[in-house]
């Protein structure tokens, strides 16, 4: 079976500008809710993603390999990685586009095997814009930003309306989801006040 993938995007797409308040470059990305398994802060098992804003339409997301995210002995489950893309891809449309949008779609290539231990740095970059749907890529690099890729996803998501995640989810999904933006915003403030007193 060959490795060579369909055209990306695979529709007519517009470029994506990041939203006139999208965070700057440098910016570090805060948990979009405590109890997310991707970021939060709260589920000790979770990946604990974090995500800090890149040039361009880009974002640039790691975590770190534990014993609790393992399929075979010593090894990363493909699941979970899947996982991290889901975050980072969602939290680069989210954060840059300034957009409620949930995943479509999920591509992934596992290309090496990552180890228990090791850190994947994920390297997201928006791809365009079709009405609703929004493309994104990324690129999981082992130990290092520059380090072999040994995963790669890219993925489809699709804007909602914020009634969403109350309709379908939690019906207070839109007071938490703000409550963790604003806890966000307070620790960013709190940290360039520490750097830039
Ligand atoms: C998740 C928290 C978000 C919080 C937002 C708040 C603040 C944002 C700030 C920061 C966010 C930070 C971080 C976020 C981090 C992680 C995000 C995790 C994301 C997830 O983990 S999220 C869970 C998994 N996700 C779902 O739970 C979706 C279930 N699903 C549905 O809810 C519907 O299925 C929906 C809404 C997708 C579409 O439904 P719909 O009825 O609204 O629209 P429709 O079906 O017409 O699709 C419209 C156009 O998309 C095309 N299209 C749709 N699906 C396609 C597919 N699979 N392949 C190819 N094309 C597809 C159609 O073909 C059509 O295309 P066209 O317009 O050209 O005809």
């Amino acid at each position: 079976m060959s490795r060579v993938s369909q055209p990306w995007p695979p529709v007519p797409v517009e470029p994506a500008e990041a939203h006139p308040k999208a965070p700057p470059a440098g910016t570090e990305l805060g948990v979009h809710f405590g109890e997310c398994f991707g970021c939060g802060d709260e589920v000790e098992s979770g990946l604990h993603l974090r995500s800090r804003v890149g040039e361009g339409q880009t974002v640039h997301s790691k975590f770190t390999v534990t014993a609790a995210h393992q399929g075979a002995p010593g090894l990363a489950h493909g699941g979970l990685l899947a996982c991290a893309f889901d975050e980072a891809l969602g939290s680069t449309v989210g954060n840059l586009l300034r957009r409620p949008a949930v995943t479509g779609k999920l591509e992934t290539d596992f290309r090496r095997p990552v180890p228990v231990g090791s850190t994947l740095y994920i390297a997201t970059r928006l791809d365009g814009i079709a009405g609703r749907k929004i493309y994104v890529s990324a690129d999981g690099h082992l130990d290092a930003e520059d380090g072999p890729i040994a995963v790669s996803a890219r993925a489809l998501f699709v804007v909602v309306g914020f009634e969403h995640f109350s309709n379908h989810g939690d019906p207070q999904a839109l007071e938490k989801l703000a409550a963790a933006h604003e806890k966000a915003k307070r620790a960013r403030e709190q940290r360039e006040w520490e750097i830039n007193p």
